[in-house]
């Protein structure tokens, strides 16, 4: 496509903002969307697209610059070799001194080196742990992939089969997902925001990872439930359905701004069971009053959020070994204090969207050597229970190029009886 010389300087601004790491990518995106407000749906597209291409493909595009790596050789770089512009597209764009590197950029050999090959920086290889090259460039390429958009259905209110036949007849294509039997997956991106089922409430997006997460948790009706980490709800209202409206279901955070996104997600859920709690920390005395209490307590821990470097392709770069170390502390002792609510044969559900062993199975090992008052019962097992023909073993381990979901972590606990 086209490139002229307006959308080009706007990409090479986005770009040069985007890079400083210093603010989420989508954030920037929308501040300067909002400063041009008069920039039409093809120029922001565009900008949008490249910018991001750019950022999932930060590590092979870097060495195709050769020595100036700045966010314009970036932005062209981007273009031809990702997005596919062919250099007759960027006449008015591309300086005449640039026309020998640019024709070179297409076909250029990748160094061989792990990053340039997977798209991912060294301190990521670095913490992923011992792996295959292959494993971890597979892994590298599912991360720089698009996102489906999964939906779940809200049992409370429509069985899947009747979501999917009014999704295909407003014209939607869609289809189930391939495990979660609540999910739908969408074929595009459409606008859903007005959507009768989504104003109604019969469906909600959620990555269909994610739904596995919440089904881990195996809530039922009439039980006392913790969504510890509620954030803005995503999983509460999963939680909320499975229990069918009924018993208590908790939703605590520590974020006063995502607790009160979770309120008109709420009211289009119809459900009633929902108490929303601000806590000030993991030990508050709201937590402690429920202290043996709950049949079931979910942990969707603050983690890096590696695993959903497809939809926040900028992580890599704001996320580091020192930030994950932050986490390591906050996940354990989130978990520890989680786990005093569970009553005595209830579950614990342990929860990331990060691939580091280090947020993951490293927390979980170092919680049940120091509880041995807990168990670990088998993911597999439990999905097989429920009729998903998912197996990864004791853990739920979810990967983007092998499940095209997000990556996420899930290990499910028992408070022994
Ligand atoms: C991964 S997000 C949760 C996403 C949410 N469960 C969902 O499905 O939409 C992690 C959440 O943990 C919250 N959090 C961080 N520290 C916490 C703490 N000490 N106690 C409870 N929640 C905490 C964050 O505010 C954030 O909303």
């Amino acid at each position: 496509m086209k490139v002229n010389v307006s959308q080009f300087n706007h990409l090479e601004q986005v770009l040069f903002a985007m890079l400083r790491f210093d603010r989420p990518a989508d954030a920037v995106l929308t501040a300067h969307f909002r400063q041009h407000s008069k920039l039409g749906g093809t120029d922001r597209h565009l900008i949008a697209e490249t910018a991001f291409a750019c950022l999932r493909h930060l590590e092979t595009l870097r060495p195709l610059c050769g020595k100036q790596v700045n966010s314009r050789r970036l932005a062209l770089a981007t273009l031809v070799r990702i997005g596919g512009t062919n250099l007759r597209e960027l006449d008015g764009v591309m300086k005449e001194t640039e026309r020998e590197w640019l024709a070179s950029v297409k076909g250029a050999e990748l160094p061989d080196d792990l990053s340039a090959r997977s798209g991912l920086p060294g301190w990521v290889i670095g913490l992923l742990g011992e792996q295959e090259e292959a494993d971890v460039i597979a892994l590298g390429k599912g991360l720089a992939s698009y996102a489906p958009l999964d939906l779940r259905v809200n049992t409370l209110k429509m069985k899947r089969d009747d979501a999917l036949i009014q999704l295909q007849d407003s014209g939607i294509a869609c289809e189930p997902t391939p495990y979660s039997p609540i999910g739908i997956r969408l074929k595009g991106k459409p606008a859903l925001a007005r959507h009768p089922l989504f104003v109604g409430g019969a469906i909600e997006v959620q990555d269909e990872g994610s739904q596995l997460l919440g089904l881990l948790t195996g809530a039922r009706r009439g039980e006392m439930v913790v969504d510890f980490c509620a954030g803005a709800g995503g999983k509460t209202l999963l939680l909320g359905a499975q229990m069918a409206s009924s018993g208590r279901l908790y939703a605590f955070d520590i974020s006063e701004k995502r607790l009160a996104n979770l309120k008109p997600r709420l009211a289009r859920s119809g459900l009633s069971n929902v108490n929303s709690t601000l806590i000030a920390h993991e030990n508050d005395t709201k937590v402690k009053r429920l202290a043996g209490k709950a049949d079931r307590v979910l942990v969707d821990a603050p983690c890096s959020g590696l695993g959903t470097l497809r939809r926040n392709p900028d992580l890599k770069y704001r996320q580091s070994v020192e930030s994950v170390a932050e986490l390591n502390a906050k996940q354990t002792a989130i978990l520890a204090s989680a786990s005093r609510l569970v009553r005595a044969g209830g579950r614990l559900v342990y929860a990331t969207c990060s691939l580091l062993p280090a947020e993951n199975q490293d927390i979980v090992n170092a919680f049940l050597a120091s509880h041995p008052e807990f168990e670990l019962l088998p993911a597999n097992a439990l999905l097989a229970e429920m009729k998903i023909a998912l197996d990864t073993g004791d853990y739920l381990s979810l990967r983007p190029h092998l499940h095209n979901s997000d990556g996420f972590f899930a290990a499910v606990l028992q408070r022994k009886a």
